[in-house]
């Protein structure tokens, strides 16, 4: 039997951070790509592909072998001559919350639709079970390309992927909110799983509780919906009913809260791959979450995950 497969599209970038000697350290990250790692973390039998742009650059190189060692198939990235990738830089409060500077514009990410279209490579590609995306992987792209886009995943949805998105809001990468929600609504009426946050709801559509984010994303046909609700926890939803309700258990340390959410996906995601219940796929990635926290950056060190992720399934 072959194994079940994830493809994620979006932006990788290069992560620059402070550590606690006051020196800049790098890794890679970019929120679909985070999600991807962690998936194959929970669910090491997931084939795991990252779909985007990358360049000819030394970072380039760098990125992906970073991913190979992460599992990470990269297969299906296109290589562009003439743009190189992004950059971004992590700042994080006393309260462990994070805010990013970015050096992303023109990045080979933003070239993705024209390279794939350039490299004709699309009718290549196996089937996947589940494609994800984000608000980002669609924000960082031309607005023709947008809807090239969601003509992509239109596309692998009528050949049988699941779909699954979430709208990680960005206020920076749109003209307005607006436009933030034009290409929310096309992203949600061609996705089967989302998982927004109360606070991207709040933000862009001025939705005060869970009710109204309920009635908006069944109006744009979600069938699986799960509201990452702070402090409140975490609500999902299947067909508008009610499935389950899972508290907030606060981490012992708030170090840094970049990819709380990725990870969040990530796990939720590949255990529902691996035919988990909503509300166990929703403890087990409100787990792996709390424990990303804790760190610094978006990819936690690989053994300290493990140990974690051991723990954490043998108590269930
Ligand atoms: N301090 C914390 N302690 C425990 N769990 C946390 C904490 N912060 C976040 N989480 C977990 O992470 C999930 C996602 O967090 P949040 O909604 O803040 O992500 P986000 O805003 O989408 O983040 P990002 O875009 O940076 O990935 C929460 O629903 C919760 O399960
Ligand atoms: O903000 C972005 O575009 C990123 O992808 C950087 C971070 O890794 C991501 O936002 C964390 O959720």
């Amino acid at each position: 039997m072959r194994n079940p497969s994830l493809l994620a599209i979006g932006e990788c970038m290069v992560e620059l951070s402070v550590n606690s000697q006051n020196s800049l350290q790098h890794s890679f990250a970019g929120d679909t790509y985070n999600s991807l790692v962690y998936a194959k973390r929970w669910q090491p039998e997931i084939d795991c592909f990252f779909l985007s742009g990358i360049g000819q650059d030394m970072f380039s190189s760098m990125m992906t072998k970073h991913w190979q060692k992460h599992g990470i198939h990269s297969q299906f990235t296109l290589s562009s001559p003439e743009h190189n990738v992004g950059i971004y830089a992590i700042k994080n409060d006393p309260n462990g919350e994070r805010q990013f500077d970015y050096w992303r514009k023109n990045s080979a990410a933003t070239q993705l639709m024209s390279l794939i279209e350039q490299s004709d490579s699309e009718s290549t590609w196996p089937h996947f079970d589940l494609v994800y995306f984000s608000g980002i992987s669609l924000g960082i792209l031309a607005e023709d390309d947008k809807s090239r886009f969601i003509d992509l995943i239109k596309r692998l949805r009528s050949k049988g992927s699941k779909i699954a998105f979430d709208p990680n809001y960005r206020p920076k990468m749109w003209t307005g909110k607006a436009h933030a929600i034009k290409w929310l609504e096309a992203a949600y009426g061609v996705s089967d799983i989302v998982l927004p946050g109360t606070e991207d709801h709040q933000d862009l559509l001025g939705h005060t509780g869970v009710e109204e984010i309920v009635s908006y994303c069944t109006k744009h046909q979600v069938s699986e919906l799960v509201i990452k609700a702070g402090k409140q926890g975490v609500f999902a939803f299947e067909n508008a009913q009610a499935v389950c309700h899972v508290p907030f258990t606060p981490a012992k340390v708030q170090r840094d809260t970049t990819a709380a959410g990725d990870s969040f996906a990530g796990v939720y995601l590949a255990c529902r791959m691996a035919n988990k219940d909503v509300q166990s796929a929703i403890e087990q990635a409100s787990g792996a979450a709390g424990l990303v926290v804790q760190h610094q950056g978006a990819i936690v060190e690989h053994s300290i995950f493990d140990v974690f992720r051991q723990q954490f399934t043998q108590a269930l």
